[in-house]
């Protein structure tokens, strides 16, 4: 039985890889030229314009619905082999300890060292040289410490390296000697050396927000993940908790519950009850988003708003504009982007449909950086006012919109809510209208559910009845669980499975006429109407 299965995932993945090639060849015939498969060792600079046709196709071809198909069963099976086969000790410290492979990725980020080994090219720069860059560029940040108080010596460096190049970030060229390669490249943020030096605030301005989400995750998401025990099954504590800030005061508004104590029959216990981890882990009370706007997070408040950009890397390219039939809306039609950030997916949306209003709505301290988070590249959709932002706490009843040429607009054509709903319970998200997350499905299915499954990952289960994996697809989807406790560690709150979404839809008055998603992905734009 096990020998089969091994035998089978091993078939499954060189199956996707035959199908891969098949598409890259049909389309090297096409263009007469021959395209590879891009390779781990060479990095790809998204914001760099120095590729050739050839290399975009290749990196292009990546998003094909047939190569994305077959890589999520690749990327399935071989971790189901790994996990079968892997001594279990590794495999679980490999599991527990990963927290520090994800904060070394965090390092490469915060000290800029992909873009100092862009600008180095090839050869790789040695770990002195790197370092004194690293030191360089913090020449002009507000928050940095004098570099003589810094602690990192090359061989700090050196060995943080490593550790990335063991796991594919980076590659060693020779000892010491560290240049990018694929995954590396990815989190180039594409600002030159000296524009982080003379401006390192402005590192995620105009970018795809890779780099800045990778800060996120490394930072507060990787701080708060580790506290989901002490949340969930909270030990007693005696006398006064020294680690609760009860002067905190809850936000105005009531949209979070504060924390509470129990005391025992002698009074002498205390058992702080936090909303959730991320409240123990930064000792606080406020929700995430009022905590963002405390001035000691005044850097962490514009980070998201841009990993909010990088966020669309979750969908296939520009996935948004098929998830709903924009071009059938009316000219003069309004979308409302509820809880809309800096305006990252509306602003894709305003840029392909000129007969689309878009109006992002979020909290005052977001709306008042967002218009400056962009660069030029938008600055038609803002001076045109075919985008705009207005101040409104969607906890409020929706006040009518006022807008230039259109008048008063008392209820939008679409409200958008994208990234929104997950933050909240579904106690809070019954106030109001929802569209758009990720769709969980389970990791398991029906043996009549598979009646119907053909392979084609168009609807659960995602693979056949006879294939040797998951019916989600496993780790290849496992970015949305993870999320979904992301969602759980910040807020109390969940991605949804299917169910759940529709139960929530139905218990609020909506229906939901059509999901939206890739084939095998879980990520879905999901269109509810009034009943
Ligand atoms: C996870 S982000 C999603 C942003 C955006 N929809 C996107 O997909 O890029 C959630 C957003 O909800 C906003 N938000 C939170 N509470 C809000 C409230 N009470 N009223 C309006 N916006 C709020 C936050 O400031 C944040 O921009």
């Amino acid at each position: 039985m096990t020998f089969s299965t091994l035998r089978a995932l091993h078939a499954v993945i060189g199956a996707a890889i035959d199908d891969i090639e098949l598409v890259y060849r049909e389309r090297s015939d096409a263009q007469g030229s021959t395209l590879e498969y891009p390779s781990l060792d060479e990095p790809y600079y998204h914001h760099a314009a120095q590729h050739t046709p050839e290399e975009e196709l290749a990196e292009e071809l990546k998003a094909d619905p047939a190569v994305a198909a077959a890589t999520k069963r690749i990327v399935a099976a071989c971790s189901q082999l790994s996990t079968t086969v892997n001594k279990p000790w590794f495999g679980l410290m490999e599991d527990m300890l990963w927290a520090q492979f994800s904060s070394a990725i965090r390092f490469l980020e915060a000290a800029n060292i992909v873009e100092i080994l862009r600008e180095a090219g090839p050869n790789g720069l040695h770990v002195q040289e790197i370092l004194r860059l690293v030191l360089e560029l913090r020449t002009n940040s507000k928050t940095a410490t004098p570099t003589d108080t810094v602690p990192l010596t090359p061989a700090h460096l050196s060995h943080i390296l490593r550790l990335l190049a063991t796991g594919h970030y980076l590659r060693e060229v020779k000892p010491d000697v560290f240049t990018n390669n694929r995954p590396s490249s990815y989190i180039d943020s594409g600002k030159t050396v000296s524009q982080l030096r003379e401006a390192p605030e402005k590192k995620y301005n105009d970018t795809n927000g890779i780099a800045a989400y990778v800060g996120v995750a490394g930072d507060e998401s990787l701080k708060f993940m580790t506290t989901l025990v002490e949340w969930a099954l909270p030990e007693k504590r005696r006398g006064t908790d020294t680690n609760f800030d009860y002067r905190a005061p809850p936000p105005a508004g009531g949209h979070d519950r504060s924390a509470s104590t129990d005391s025992d029959s002698e009074g002498a216990v205390v058992t702080p009850r936090y909303v959730a981890p991320f409240h123990v882990a930064f000792n606080t009370q406020l929700n995430l988003f009022a905590w963002y706007e405390l001035p000691e997070n005044e850097g962490r408040l514009a980070r998201f708003g841009h990993a909010m950009v990088g966020t669309r890397q979750c969908e296939s390219k520009d996935e948004i504009l098929r998830g709903f039939s924009w071009e059938d809306l009316p000219r003069g039609s309004v979308l409302v982007d509820v809880g809309g950030g800096i305006g990252a997916q509306a602003v894709v949306v305003a840029n392909a449909h000129p007969h689309i209003r878009v109006v992002v709505e979020d909290r005052a301290q977001v709306v008042a950086g967002a218009r400056e988070a962009w660069g030029p590249q938008y600055a038609h959709l803002f001076e045109s006012g075919r985008m705009s932002w207005r101040v409104y706490d969607f906890f409020e009843a929706w006040p009518p919109l006022l807008l230039p040429g259109l008048g008063t607009v008392d209820a939008p054509d679409v409200f958008l809510l994208r990234g929104v709903l997950h933050d909240w319970t579904d106690e809070n998200c019954k106030r109001q209208l929802l569209i758009g997350d990720m769709l969980l499905q389970h990791a398991c299915a029906d043996a009549a559910a598979y009646d119907t499954a053909d392979g084609s990952a168009a609807t659960f289960p995602f693979v056949t009845r006879d294939s040797p994996l998951l019916p989600n697809l496993g780790v290849a989807n496992i970015l949305g669980y993870i999320t979904d406790l992301m969602m759980m560690d910040m807020f109390d709150a969940k991605e949804r499975t299917v169910a759940e979404m529709t139960a929530l839809t139905q218990s609020t008055g909506w229906k939901i006429i059509e999901v939206r998603r890739t084939p095998g992905a879980i990520w879905g734009y999901t269109t509810a109407v009034p009943v």
